[in-house]
């Protein structure tokens, strides 16, 4: 695979920059795609909780057909969501996602949350009162489709999102195969260092979410407004969004900011020719706040057994 790219423990190859998908509307998110392999990106961030997989499926097969890329050359990502924590219901989720992107694999395919949601198709099954109704599916369950459906060929690599430590210890437990990527929020406000250490202490690399614009659930502050890393930008003459992403991939971490303008697109894909000096890294990690800089908190799912911010990380 072209380019710059994080190579996982299964030896499979991760282009570092991929283009998220969350919010992108259909009707925009088709043509975003192709401009995005048009500016390079190889790499998409994609779910069934974000309901648009058809169009980008569309517009990378367009790609493929047009032969401006193989499928070989392109990384999709996506995740199984809380209803379909059960295994039959996660591996028939995988096959939705496999027809709706009209691929025969994905390259990788995470558990989206640890914490399940009622079985069935409605993504946000709630009670009489409008509470989400909660399962006791176990992830390792979960898990355990998910290794299926790569030895029937329809994974390449499979993953977490928003797993905490003790319940990636409890994957590594009991996995026959290898988490090879938790995707979790991550910018300077939540630098998120001491989960990415313990990931790389287990062979995991590390996705980083919501990477430039994080208000959201709770804060208005953004790291697009703010002062130290203003000056950051301007002294390398590079957009914050630019800083913000270089941020993640000069450590490693992999990077999916989501944009569907086209200027933002090849702005954030001109990360490669400036190099942040240690003394900027140590100021972008000084900024981190902890729990307290987290946005996406997920509130509907904090009395579930399995909710993962409660812990330091
Ligand atoms: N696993 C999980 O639970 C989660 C995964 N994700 C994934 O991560 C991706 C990225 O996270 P997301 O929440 O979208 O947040 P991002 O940090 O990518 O921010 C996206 C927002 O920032 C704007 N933006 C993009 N580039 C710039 C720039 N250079 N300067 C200023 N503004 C910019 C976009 O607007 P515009 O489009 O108008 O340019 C959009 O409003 C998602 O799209 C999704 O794929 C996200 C959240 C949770
Ligand atoms: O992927 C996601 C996109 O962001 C949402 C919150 O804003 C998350 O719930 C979800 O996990």
């Amino acid at each position: 695979m072209a380019g710059t790219t994080v190579k996982f423990n299964n030896g499979v190859e991760c282009p570092i920059l991929g283009l998220g998908t969350y919010l992108s509307q259909r009707g925009e998110v088709g043509q975003a795609v192709k401009d995005a392999v048009d500016i390079g990106y190889r790499h998409f961030d994609c779910a069934y909780f974000y309901e648009n997989e058809k169009e980008v499926g569309d517009a990378i097969r367009q790609k493929i057909d047009e032969g401006v890329i193989k499928r070989e050359d392109v990384f999709i990502t996506s995740k199984v969501w809380n209803n379909f924590h059960r295994k039959d219901l996660a591996k028939a989720a995988l096959d939705k996602t496999l027809a709706d992107l009209g691929l025969e694999y994905v390259d990788l395919f995470l558990v989206h949350w640890p914490f399940a949601y009622k079985d069935g198709w409605d993504m946000r099954p709630v009670d009489s009162t409008g509470k989400v109704i909660y399962s006791d599916v176990d992830f390792v369950e979960t898990w355990k489709a998910l290794e299926e459906c790569v030895k029937a060929g329809k994974i390449k690599s499979i993953g977490l999102s928003n797993f905490n430590k003790e319940q990636i210890l409890k994957i590594l437990d009991n996995a026959e195969i290898k988490p090879v990527n938790n995707q979790v929020e991550c910018h300077p406000y939540l630098n998120q260092s001491k989960l990415i250490e313990f990931c790389k202490s287990k062979g995991i690399t590390v996705t980083a979410y919501r990477p430039i614009s994080p208000p959201d659930d709770l804060s208005d502050v953004s790291p697009l407004n703010d002062p130290v890393i203003a000056k950051i930008a301007q002294k390398y003459n590079k957009s914050i969004g630019q800083v913000l992403i270089r941020f993640q991939t000069q450590r490693g971490v992999i990077a999916i900011p989501k944009t569907v303008t086209k200027k933002r697109l090849a702005d954030n894909f001109d990360v490669f020719d400036f190099v942040l000096s240690n003394e900027d890294m140590d100021a972008l990690l000084n900024l981190d706040q902890g729990n307290k800089g987290r946005c996406v908190l997920m509130p509907d799912a904090v009395e579930h057994k399995d909710y993962p911010f409660n812990s330091e990380y």
